[in-house]
């Protein structure tokens, strides 16, 4: 099933895969990469210019412009091909767009003889996460979606932010859709071990109330910048990569993926971002937290929203 070398097949260089492709080029991830999408000369042109950086690099990653039969030998292909959202838009708005997109985009990846792993960007990604799942017929571990690890970043930079503590320090979770039902788990969030909700309580300059202003951010980030640039790209590129160094390294790291749940909390038949353990197989195990009822109903919520998009889609086939 696998080479002796690492590769990954990128299908999408727009915004979002091109930042991809340029932050593994800068990490040491992978032996190979290779380029793929519809507009040819865009991806060629992008593998032309990554090239030209490899004197700088911090170790060779070899890297060109393929086609769908590169990966038949890949341990991982990246979805980042697909529509993105306009200003005002919604990522739920995407749904038919991008399904009908991945329908060929996966009946290709599979027709190479593809038997590894997948990680899906495009939105709504923890529909088209499902959508590969069912499109591709692998095992669930191997179908994983970036879900709400861009979120959690950007939870963890502005609450470093505000506690004024390295945000690595920082552990605390968005789950749920990636969307606007996400929502984040602050009965389990902490800084170095000790929960938020006790350092707040110790001392004045702190108010509960401005964690809700901090979650408005995270869960309206995408809007507030594409409003400004049109597209968010380079969070999602480096949350894609660390995902990729977790699958590909074998790291068990946990991270908040859009993970197929099969019971775990209480739900099924579903991918929705929630932490999880992520090594060479894929998605080793679902961490299933206590929520408080309040986190309990939010999180129910966001499975009834994506379940009334996704259900009409995949019922029945
Ligand atoms: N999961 C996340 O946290 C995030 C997801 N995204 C999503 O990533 C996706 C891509 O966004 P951008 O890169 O900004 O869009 P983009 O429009 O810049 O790039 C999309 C690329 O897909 C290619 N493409 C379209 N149809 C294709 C097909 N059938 N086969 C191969 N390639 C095809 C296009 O040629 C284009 O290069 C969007 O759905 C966006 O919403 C964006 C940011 C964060
Ligand atoms: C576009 C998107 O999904 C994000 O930046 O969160």
């Amino acid at each position: 099933m696998k080479g002796k070398v690492n590769r990954v097949v990128l299908v999408g260089t727009g915004f979002v895969g091109s930042s991809y492709a340029f932050a593994m080029l800068n990490q040491r991830v992978t032996e190979e990469l290779v380029l793929v999408d519809l507009n040819k000369e865009k991806s060629e042109g992008d593998a032309m210019d990554l090239n030209h950086g490899m004197p700088f690099a911090p170790s060779p990653t070899k890297i060109w412009f393929g086609s769908y039969a590169d990966c038949k030998d890949a341990d991982l292909v990246v979805l980042c091909a697909g529509a993105n959202q306009k200003p005002g838009e919604t990522r739920l708005d995407l749904v038919e767009k991008n399904t009908r997109i991945f329908k060929g985009i996966v009946e290709q990846v599979m027709g190479s003889g593809f038997d590894g792993i997948f990680l899906v960007a495009t939105n709504p990604v923890d529909i088209l996460t499902y959508a590969v799942w069912k499109f591709s017929g692998l095992p669930k571990e191997r179908v994983i979606g970036s879900g709400t690890i861009l979120d959690t970043a950007r939870l963890r930079f502005l609450l470093g932010d505000y506690f004024n503590v390295d945000t690595r320090n920082v552990h605390a979770y968005i789950i749920g859709e990636h969307g606007d039902t996400e929502l984040p788990v602050w009965s389990h969030a902490d800084i170095g071990g000790k929960p938020i909700l006790d350092i707040m309580a110790e001392k004045d300059e702190y108010k509960v109330e401005d964690l809700q202003g901090i979650f408005t951010n995270v869960r309206d980030a995408a809007y507030h910048i594409i409003q400004r640039k049109g597209a968010t790209y380079y969070g999602i590129a480096m949350g894609l990569v660390r995902l990729t160094k977790a699958i590909l390294h074998n790291e068990n790291s946990i991270l908040t993926v859009s993970a197929y749940l099969d019971g775990e909390y209480g739900q099924s038949d579903i991918y929705i971002g929630v932490p999880a353990i992520v090594n060479r197989d894929g998605i080793r195990e679902v961490l299933e937290l206590i929520l408080n009822e309040s986190e309990q109903k939010q999180f129910a919520h966001s499975v009834d929203v994506l379940k009334e998009i996704k259900d009409p889609f995949f019922n029945g086939q």
